[in-house]
C-alpha cells in the first residue's frame, strides 16, 4: 500500500460544545501522551546523568532541562492528536482521545502543541545551549513532520524512519550538560532507534486492526504477521549487540556489560517466542498472555533497565 485511505484532518471530531471547558485539565494532559512521556524524559535524564560534568551542573537549570523535553514530547505529541484526529476517531484505541472525543477543539489542541513546542526550545535555549535547544527542535520536527505527516499513512517503514524522534531525548539531556554531541549520546540514539520498531511492531500484532480500519500502512497490515514477526526477530536480533557498545567503547563497566547482555538475551528470547507464535495468522484475537504482548511488555522494560543501568553504572564507577 503506497497511499493511506484516509486523507488527515477530514472528519472524526464530534460536534464540540459550546465552551470548550479549561477545566478539564486532564484531557489537556492527555493531549501531552504522558504515559509515553515517561520513558522519553527517563531516557533524557540517563543522557544528562551520564554525560561528563553533569553533576556539576545546577540542579534547577538541569530540572528545567527534563521539564523541557517532557513539554517538548507532549507538544509534539498534541500536534500529532490535532493531525491524527481522523484516524484516531476510527481506531478503537484512540477513539475516546480528547480531539475525537469533542472535548477538546482540534485547532486548541494544534495552539496549544505549537506554543508548548516553541516554549520548550526558547526555554531549553535559555536554560542550557543552543545545541540541546536545536537537537530539541529537530525531534518535534520529526515526530510531527517526518512521522506523523510524511510517513505514518504512506510506508510500514513509518515507525524505523520517523522512529528516531523517539531517540533523540538522551542526545538532548547530554547536550544540554556538555553543549556537544559526541560518540556516547549518538551509541544511545541507536538503541532506542534499533529498539523502537520490535517495540511496536510486537505491539501492531494485536492493534493491526484498528491500523487496517484506519488505512494506516503499519506492517502487519501491508506485509502481514509472519513477515512482522520476523522483522521483530532481526531488529531484536541487531538491538542486542548494540546493547553492550557503551562497554565496547570503554564507556561503561564490564558490570554494565552484564546486565546489557542479559537483558538482550531476554529481550531475544521473547522476539524468538513471537516468531514461533501463529495464533495471529488465523484472524483471531491474541490471548492475554500471547508472546507478542508479553514481548511488547518487555520492550519498555529492557529500556528501562538498560538505560538505569547505564546511569548507575557512570555513577558508581565513572571517571
Ligand atoms: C514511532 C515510534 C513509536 C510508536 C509508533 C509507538 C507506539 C506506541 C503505542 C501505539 C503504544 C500503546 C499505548 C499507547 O497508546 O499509549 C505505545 C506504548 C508505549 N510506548 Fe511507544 N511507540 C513508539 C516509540 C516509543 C519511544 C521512542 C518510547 C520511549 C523511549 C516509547 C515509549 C512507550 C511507553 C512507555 C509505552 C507504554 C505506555 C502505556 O503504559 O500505555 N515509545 N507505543
Ligand atoms: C522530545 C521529543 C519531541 C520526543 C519525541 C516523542 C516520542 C516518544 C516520539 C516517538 C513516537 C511515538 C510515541 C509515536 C506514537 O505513534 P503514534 O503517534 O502513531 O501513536 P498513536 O497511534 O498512539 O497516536
Amino acid at each position: 500500500m503506497s497511499e493511506a485511505a484516509m486523507e488527515p484532518g477530514q472528519g472524526g471530531s464530534a460536534p464540540l460544545p459550546a465552551s470548550c471547558d479549561m477545566s478539564e485539565v486532564g484531557d489537556w494532559i492527555a493531549l501531552l501522551k504522558p504515559r509515553v512521556m515517561t520513558l522519553v524524559v527517563f531516557s533524557g535524564l540517563v543522557g544528562m546523568l551520564v554525560a561528563p560534568g553533569a553533576l556539576a551542573m545546577h540542579p534547577v537549570l538541569a530540572f528545567v532541562a527534563i521539564l523541557c523535553i517532557a513539554v517538548a514530547a507532549g507538544a509534539a505529541g498534541a500536534i500529532n492528536m490535532w493531525y491524527d484526529r481522523d484516524i484516531d476517531a476510527v481506531m478503537r484505541r484512540t477513539a475516546k482521545r480528547p480531539i475525537p472525543g469533542g472535548r477538546i477543539a482540534p485547532g486548541a489542541a494544534l495552539a496549544f502543541g505549537v506554543w508548548l513546542s516553541v516554549g520548550s526550545v526558547t526555554l531549553m535555549w535559555m536554560a542550557t545551549n543552543i545545541v540541546a535547544a536545536l537537537v530539541l527542535a529537530l525531534s518535534i520536527a520529526f515526530y510531527v513532520f517526518v512521522y506523523t505527516m510524511w510517513l505514518k499513512r504512506r510506508t510500514p517503514q513509518n515507525i524505523v524512519i520517523g522512529g528516531a524522534a523517539g531517540a533523540f531525548p538522551p542526545v538532548i539531556g547530554w547536550a544540554a550538560v556538555t553543549g556537544d554531541v559526541t560518540l556516547v549520546p549518538l551509541i544511545l540514539f541507536a538503541i532506542i532507534f534499533v529498539w523502537t520498531p520490535p517495540h511496536f511492531w510486537a505491539l501492531s500484532l494485536w492493534a493491526h486492526d484498528d491500523y487496517a480500519r484506519a488505512g494506516v500502512p503499519m506492517l502487519p497490515v501491508t506485509a502481514g504477521a509472519r513477515e512482522t514477526r520476523r522483522q521483530v526477530l532481526i531488529y531484536t536480533v541487531l538491538l542486542a549487540p548494540l546493547g553492550l557498545l557503551p562497554w565496547a567503547v570503554g564507556f561503561s563497566s564490564p558490570a554494565y556489560a552484564a546486565v546489557a547482555a542479559l537483558l538482550g538475551a531476554n529481550f531475544l528470547r521473547h522476539a524468538l517466542a513471537v516468531l514461533r507464535d501463529s495464533q495471529d495468522e488465523a484472524g483471531r484475537s491474541l490471548t492475554k498472555d500471547a508472546p507478542a504482548k508479553a514481548c511488547f511488555r518487555f520492550s519498555l522494560t529492557y529500556l528501562f533497565a538498560l538505560f538505569a543501568a547505564l546511569a548507575v553504572d557512570r555513577l558508581a564507577f565513572g571517571p
